[in-house]
């Protein structure tokens, strides 16, 4: 059927290599006419055109080295790349063969291409663009090949920057800084990093000092330093710019930082760059925004997740726990990280117990770290805890964040700060309490485990007021119910119930928290962090959770300004005058607004709806398995 279809699409052969382009049966027709309008596009003398690599084409050929794409690190050379940059790559980092997405996007990157590359996380996507972009440099100039004290080399300047990679978080930034300044260590190349909560003057001075080649950074910190005409930071000559994370990176909130430092940087038609978007996910919402980044005459598009293969990695087990309420998800919780610790303690094969915990808001995250740090007393297996949120300083997020990824055991509490990118060795369990945000969210989220071909789980814990939203925003992912939980199905409000003693450990716990941190945690559930869940429900839950989870007479008063913003609903409490504290109002999400799809010649248009069928949210027929 692939072979009539190519052979029917004759004009295909003239405008892609068509051992490169897989047609699935399933979608030939409709892929065949967008492929079409393509080639018919692209026959235009100018254009070279666009290719898809996909897994399923390499696999047809008979290996992955005869497609002309090179597998092992030290053939780099073959492709100019410069011996010092292969040695800390191969000595350096002691790697000697590619990832899937680092062969598939090294080499045409090299040639000059623009990229945007769909792979799963933990495969190696930082390398896959950090060599095109070092290699880029001493192309231009030689010399930086070698460090300066052997050629007295030319000062660097920190007003002639070559590469620019935007991150979408602090942590995600200093981490591509680290892993860039291991590949450029035999060179003269200077890396920066700019990133929010720092001191802006510090880093200022040592740039000028050190000067700097590559910048890694966050969108509002870089808008800062390109804004600002006095800081010294500029990039006239400006030859890649990276978006890691680009589906984030593209979404409303920051499309907009992006935009203005576009503004400061070189007009691509007059000085060309290279423009390289990496990501796992890329929902249909950012396919037509990535254009205004990428030259569409000059791109390749690479997937190395197969057509009808899900983004999470199938040798990671996902699970669903749904829980009776709110006041079931601590000892569920803790029932589920006893379970893990005595997997690893009991299993030889097991990894030890290092968990990440994501939670839906900030205080929330406090909350959670403060009650495990008082169940140690109790559990002496329960590890190192940390939390990780936007309310710490940047100093303690740093600290957290290196503690955690150095620790052989412990649990991580925290926000979406480490969701993505975050390369923490070892984590044995991702746990989500919880509605994930988006099916995005929760794919990146998952990949914090099972990275470079490890071991791990996932899990999720879901009250059961947000289990239909969880399954309309998990669709097409093999997520297995499991039932193994005692905690999850104890009803906290029946005084005659036995309750699994993990409920009176958790009430000590929560008894030596002071009420602001209650009242901090019940307002952020109401801030919108929960988008879908029924307010009314959401409500009723929040109440229960107070009288069964926290022990208290009552819920805690609300903001007049919160419960405005809720409207009408039963049993919520409203702040008076006289205990009015002042606190910051919870941050919350905004979707993306739905973008229509236009039809269009556009060969970016066309090639990208590819990246759609994979990040598609599946159709009804494909609902949540659980
Ligand atoms: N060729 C390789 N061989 C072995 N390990 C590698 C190779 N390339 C990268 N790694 C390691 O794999 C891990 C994941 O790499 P990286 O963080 O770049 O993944 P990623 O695809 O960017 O993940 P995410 O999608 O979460 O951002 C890191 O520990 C990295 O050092």
């Amino acid at each position: 059927m692939r072979t009539s279809v190519l052979r029917q699409a004759g004009l295909c052969r003239a405008a892609f290599a068509a051992r490169h382009i897989q047609i699935s049966s399933k979608s030939s027709a409709a892929l065949l006419s967008q492929i079409t309008r393509v080639a018919a596009v692209q026959s235009l003398p100018s254009a070279s055109p666009p290719r898809f690599y996909s897994a399923e084409a390499t696999a047809q050929t008979d290996n992955a080295g005869s497609d002309g794409l090179i597998t092992r690190f030290a053939d780099l050379a073959s492709l100019g790349v410069h011996e010092n940059v292969v040695r800390a790559i191969t000595r350096g980092m002691g790697y000697e063969n590619m990832t899937e997405v680092q062969s598939m996007t090294i080499s045409p990157a090299l040639k000059g291409k623009d990229i945007v590359a769909q792979a799963k996380t933990g495969t190696g996507k930082t390398l896959g663009f950090l060599v095109p972009v070092v290699q880029k440099i001493i192309a231009q100039e030689p010399e930086l090949a070698y460090a300066p004290n052997r050629f007295g080399g030319k000062r660097a300047r920190s007003d002639d920057i070559r590469a620019i990679i935007i991150s979408p978080t602090r942590e995600l930034a200093e981490q591509i800084g680290e892993e860039a300044r291991k590949l450029v260590r035999g060179t003269g190349l200077i890396v920066q990093t700019a990133v929010g909560g720092t001191q802006k003057r510090e880093m200022l001075y040592r740039t000028r000092q050190q000067g700097c080649h590559i910048l890694v950074g966050t969108p509002g910190r870089l808008n800062d330093l390109l804004s600002d005409s006095g800081s010294g930071i500029d990039a006239p000559r400006l030859s890649t710019l990276v978006l890691d994370e680009a589906d984030r990176m593209l979404e409303v909130g920051f499309d907009e930082e992006l935009r203005q430092i576009l503004q400061f940087l070189p007009d691509r038609k007059v000085l060309p760059r290279q423009t390289l978007l990496y990501s796992a996910t890329i929902p249909k919402d950012v396919v037509g925004l990535a254009r205004t980044y990428i030259d569409k005459n000059n791109f390749e598009f690479v997937q190395t997740v197969k057509a009808d293969e899900v983004l999470t990695h199938d040798r990671i087990p996902q699970y669903i726990v749904p829980v009776k309420g709110f006041e079931n998800i601590y000892p569920a919780l803790l029932e589920l990280v006893l379970k893990g610790i005595k997997e690893s303690q009991t299993n030889p094969d097991a990894l030890p117990f290092k968990a990440i915990v994501f939670l839906p808001t900030t205080a929330e995250v406090i909350v959670a770290n403060q009650i495990f740090r008082r169940l140690k007393y109790n559990f002496r297996d329960i590890p190192r805890t940390w939390d990780i949120h936007s309310k710490l300083t940047q100093n303690a997020r740093t600290r957290s964040a290196n503690d955690f990824k150095d620790a052989r055991t412990g649990i991580l509490f925290s926000s979406d700060v480490t969701a993505r990118g975050m390369d923490f060795p070892n984590v044995s369990h991702v746990i989500q309490c919880h509605t994930p945000p988006n099916r995005e969210q929760y794919i990146h989220r998952l990949g914090r485990t099972g990275r470079a071909n490890k071991p791990g789980q996932g899990w999720l814990i879901i009250p059961d007021i947000e289990l239909q939203v969880a399954r309309n925003k998990l669709p097409g992912l093999p997520i297995k119910r499991n039932d193994e939980l005692q905690c999850a199905t104890v009803d906290a409000a029946d005084t005659g119930a036995a309750k699994h003693p993990h409920f009176e450990h958790i009430a000590d716990a929560v008894s030596k928290l002071p009420h602001e941190a209650f009242k901090e945690c019940y307002q952020s559930y109401l801030g919108g962090a929960l988008q879908g869940v029924d307010r009314q429900k959401l409500v009723y839950a929040l109440n229960d959770l107070s009288k069964f989870g926290w022990g208290l007479d009552q819920p805690p008063a609300v903001k007049p300004g919160i419960a405005a913003h809720l409207g009408r609903v039963q049993g919520l409490r409203v702040e008076s005058r006289e205990d009015r504290h002042r606190m910051g109002g919870p941050g919350h999400r905004r979707d993306l607004p739905g973008r229509g799809r236009r039809q269009s010649d556009d060969p970016f248009d066309n090639v990208l709806d590819r990246a759609q069928s994979l990040d598609r949210r599946p159709s009804r027929r494909e609902q949540a398995s659980f």
